[in-house]
């Protein structure tokens, strides 16, 4: 892992290709599925699944035989996972407000889960049982009705991993398909003769399906398209070298295009850092996509002082940033950007990856300047609410009409005086 000064360095990842190709496929898919429904659904699952279904929906004995699959502890840890997770949530709930006014004027905010929405859960290697839990539960939180869950089904029909099928039983998801990639998407936004439509698409999933959703935005909603991870580290003196270069390999391990930066104060801890980094990787079974990680977009950059090495971490506005500084919690008021703030050294990312309640999935790729992690409000929309009263009405009319007239819309201004006209109330028609 190279060690470089502050003026050398800056994150730069290619993820901004235009994959036109891609997208012409994706377009593709999209268009049939939504022209013919279940039996195009059925063509492309057979074609990039190597499956061929009747019935979308998985078998009851497929649930049966995932739980014989996972060890007890798993169960447990999931549970306890899912506790947490719910506990936070709810946490970011927010009601509905309204306020009266002396002339019986109501103003307010109605706050309404969505009614149904589709949650992508990938069938590779990326299938995350604790993905499941994060994308599903602040839904649930929110009140959404129905929420359905696809995922691309194995070459025998069910789902890759057993956990994942597990964490479903466990929140208690019961409309559940096997299907993926675009097509997937396609039947969430369109609808098919087996699959209604959505409101809103959630979840992580490869090119194919990234590009899908982005096609299909504004015929539904999707939450965030995630980049690649990416982990920054602040640390001084003070510092454990082995904890931070195993938080840094915990996030190189999941993407060769992942990014694991350490900013430092102190020469000596960058160099025990780089050490325990070729140490631990050595017997990390995803070594390879660790080490391309680690030596493409990995860096342990040296700064003059912790105001510099914030600076730079505000400027980068990481998914995930870890304080490991003396008194880090101080330092908390100075982070402006950041998906996750890890303080302390006991507060490992993967900490909040799998267990502590907040969200894993997080802004990437600097959009933590504006974005914030996946919530409860991404489940929710709200409605304005205008109660006026007669009173209030013949009292703010005039200035509608002057403001309505104006904008030279004489339509608007009518709408308004008409009502003051006919409770005998001059208004300037
Ligand atoms: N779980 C998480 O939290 C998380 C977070 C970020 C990213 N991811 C991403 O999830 C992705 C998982 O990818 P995956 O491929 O294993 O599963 P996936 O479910 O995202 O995609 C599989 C589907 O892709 C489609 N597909 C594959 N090749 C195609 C082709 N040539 N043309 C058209 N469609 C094609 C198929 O329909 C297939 O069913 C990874 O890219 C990973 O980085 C996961
Ligand atoms: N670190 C990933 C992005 O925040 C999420 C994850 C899932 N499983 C393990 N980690
Ligand atoms: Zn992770």
């Amino acid at each position: 892992m190279r060690i470089i000064r502050a003026e050398e360095y800056a994150l730069q990842r290619d993820t901004q290709q235009s994959y036109e190709k891609e997208r012409e496929i994706v377009q593709d898919i999209l268009a049939r599925v939504r022209q013919f429904g279940d039996q195009q659904l059925r063509s492309f699952t057979r074609r990039f699944d190597g499956v061929d279904l009747t019935d979308f929906r998985i078998p009851e004995e497929q649930y049966e035989q995932a739980y014989k699959q996972v060890s007890q502890e798993f169960l447990t840890a999931l549970r306890k996972a899912m506790q947490n997770i719910r506990i936070f949530h709810e946490k970011q709930k927010r009601e509905s407000w309204q306020y009266a006014q002396p002339d019986g004027t109501i103003l307010g905010q109605v706050i309404r889960p969505l009614r149904r929405v589709g949650v992508y859960v990938p069938g590779g290697r990326a299938a995350y049982p604790s993905s499941v839990l994060m994308n599903v539960i602040p839904a649930q939180v929110a009140g959404v009705k129905e929420i359905v869950l696809i995922s691309p089904p194995t070459s025998e029909g069910t789902l890759k991993d057993p956990g994942v099928l597990v964490a479903i039983r466990e929140l208690g998801i019961s409309e559940v398909y096997r299907i993926g990639g675009a097509q997937g998407i396609a039947a969430l936004a369109y609808g098919t003769e087996s699959i209604r439509p959505v409101d809103k698409i959630v979840g992580p999933g490869n090119l194919y399906v990234a590009l899908a959703k982005q096609a299909v935005f504004g015929q539904v909603a999707i939450d965030m398209i995630a980049g690649p991870t990416e982990i920054l580290v602040i640390a001084d003196d003070s510092a454990d070298p082995d904890y931070i270069a195993a938080d840094l390999l915990s996030q190189a391990e999941h993407d060769p295009l992942a990014a694991s930066i350490l900013v430092t104060t102190s020469e000596c801890l960058a160099k025990a850092v780089q050490a325990s980094v070729e140490q631990q990787l050595a017997d990390l079974p995803r070594k390879e996509i660790a080490a391309a990680s680690i030596e493409t977009y990995g860096a342990i950059v040296l700064v003059d002082s912790l105001d510099e090495a914030i600076a730079m971490s505000n400027r980068i506005a990481p998914e995930h940033l870890e304080l490991q500084i003396e008194d880090a919690p101080s330092y908390v008021p100075l982070i402006e950007n950041a998906g996750a703030i890890f303080v302390g050294p006991y507060s490992s990312e993967p900490v909040g990856d799998y267990f502590a309640g907040p969200n894993h999935v997080l802004p990437t790729n600097g959009t933590a300047r504006f974005s914030s992690p996946l919530n409860v409000d991404d489940f929710m929309k709200k409605s304005s609410l205008i109660q006026y009263s007669k009173e209030a009405l013949l009292r703010d009319g005039q200035y509608i009409v002057t403001l309505a007239e104006a904008e030279g819309l004489h339509g608007h201004a009518r709408a308004v005086g008409i009502r003051m006209k006919k409770e005998g109330v001059e208004g300037k028609l």
